[in-house]
């Protein structure tokens, strides 16, 4: 018999609604990168992130003010950019850590989500959400800390963009599992493309009333819930 499928999830419209992270965690971030820059200078990863947001820019010597125009401008768009992502990260792990913020997931996915573990799947996240914002995210669920679920966690920083098969052929170099024994779950059809020309099985995740609802998940095998993931893969 063949080891059990490894798991990787995305977050952002297919564990939880993209409407929480954008109306809830967005503004949150939002009304503190500006403290958080000047308040964490000596830290070299906010050091790092504001020196690629001065990259990107083509301005070497951007003050705070630029910066944080900058950021505002990538989370207008919800442009996926690494240093915003992993800016947001820090302001949000001091959110969850406070009390402040407490992570949301659809009712389905947490009860599916230790089905998994129980029955041996080893799970990783890949988001574009920085593994800080996934460890403070699954580590303060409503359902209390969620990290022992899973083996590992990947984002732009340590894997690559999400779009791109490169990414997905790193992830599962770092897993040791074949590609065609990984299968991805996500709610946007072009990640799952790019996981299927590394060799990944996918399922994408398309919930009425999300924001990409209309775009659909191209053809690759479709649930609207979990419990249909499950199902699916006992199949
Ligand atoms: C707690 S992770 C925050 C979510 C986020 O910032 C994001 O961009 C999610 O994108 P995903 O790749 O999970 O769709
Ligand atoms: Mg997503």
């Amino acid at each position: 018999m063949s080891d059990p499928l490894t798991i990787v999830v995305d977050i952002e419209g297919t564990t939880g609604a993209t409407g929480f992270v954008v109306d809830r965690l967005y503004p949150y971030s939002r009304e503190r990168f500006a403290a958080w820059i000047d308040t964490h200078a000596g830290d070299p990863e906010v050091t790092r992130a504001v020196a690629q947001v001065r990259d990107a820019l083509g301005e070497p010597d951007a003050g705070t003010d630029r910066v944080v125009r900058a950021l505002n401008d990538w989370l207008d768009r919800d442009e996926k950019a690494t240093p915003l992502k992993t800016l947001q990260g820090g302001i949000w792990a001091a959110g969850f850590a406070s009390g402040e913020l407490t992570s949301h997931f659809f009712p389905d996915v947490i009860p599916v989500l230790r089905t998994w573990h129980a029955a041996g799947h080893p799970m990783y996240v890949y988001s574009s959400g920085s593994v800080s914002a996934q460890l403070a995210w699954f580590g303060n669920s409503p359902e209390g800390d969620l990290l022992p679920l899973f083996e590992g966690h990947f984002d732009t920083e340590n894997a690559g963009p999400k779009r791109v098969a490169a990414s997905y052929e790193k992830i599962a170099g770092a897993i040791g599992a074949a590609p065609d024994r990984i299968v991805f779950l996500s709610d946007l059809a072009a990640e799952l493309d790019a996981a299927r020309a590394a060799g990944w099985r996918t399922i994408g995740v398309r919930r009425p009333g999300e924001p990409h609802y209309d775009r659909g998940v191209g053809n690759h095998p479709e649930v609207a819930t979990f419990d249909q993931a499950d199902r699916m893969l006992q199949q």
